[in-house]
């Protein structure tokens, strides 16, 4: 796997977008790696990533692909970033969070969550003599402007 892990993942649709456009969707699946998107001619075009997520994927589908191998190196001090990427309403809040930051519900909690617990259960499962300093900064890219969601120490 490169240094980049680029991943795809398809929401469930609404209920809205169900009753407005019906439960048709013009994606087609090909594997887990690639889908194929049909135009309104029906002609299709392929798209490949390291991993697409279905819309029946889970939270920790996507945690344990993407987000454990970034957390097991951030244990010993190799830097690294998850960005969610897409158009409003894609489900990017959902990936990151999950339903609710504040609930606990298991299945359903995101990539934030998920990263918190695991990161403090390996520093307390770790050698005592080991120091680790910990600093977390979360970011909204909206227009072109980068807006701190975050903000947890004076040096971010
Ligand atoms: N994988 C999923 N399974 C079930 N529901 C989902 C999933 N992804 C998103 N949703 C639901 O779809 C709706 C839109 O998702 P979300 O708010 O995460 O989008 P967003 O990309 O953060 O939008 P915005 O950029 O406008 O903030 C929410 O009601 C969310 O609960």
């Amino acid at each position: 796997m490169s240094n980049i892990t680029v991943c795809a993942r398809f929401r469930p649709l609404s209920s809205k977008e169900k009753r407005d456009h019906g439960a048709n969707i013009c994606i087609q699946s090909v594997d887990s790696e690639s889908f194929i998107i049909k135009d309104k001619k029906d002609e299709g075009f392929t798209f490949s990533f390291d991993k697409v997520f279905y819309e029946k994927s889970k939270q920790a589908d996507v945690y344990e692909f993407l987000v454990l191998p970034i957390v097991q190196d951030s244990v010993n001090a190799i830097y690294g970033t998850i960005i969610a990427y897409g158009q409003t309403g894609a489900g990017k809040t959902y990936s990151m969070e999950g339903l609710n930051i504040l609930e606990s519900d298991e299945e359903k909690k995101g990539i934030l969550p998920r990263v918190v617990d695991v990161l403090f259960a390996c520093i307390r499962s770790s050698d005592e003599s080991t120091k680790y300093s910990i600093k977390l900064s979360m970011v909204e890219i909206y227009m072109e402007k980068v807006r701190y969601v975050c903000v947890g120490d004076s040096d971010w």
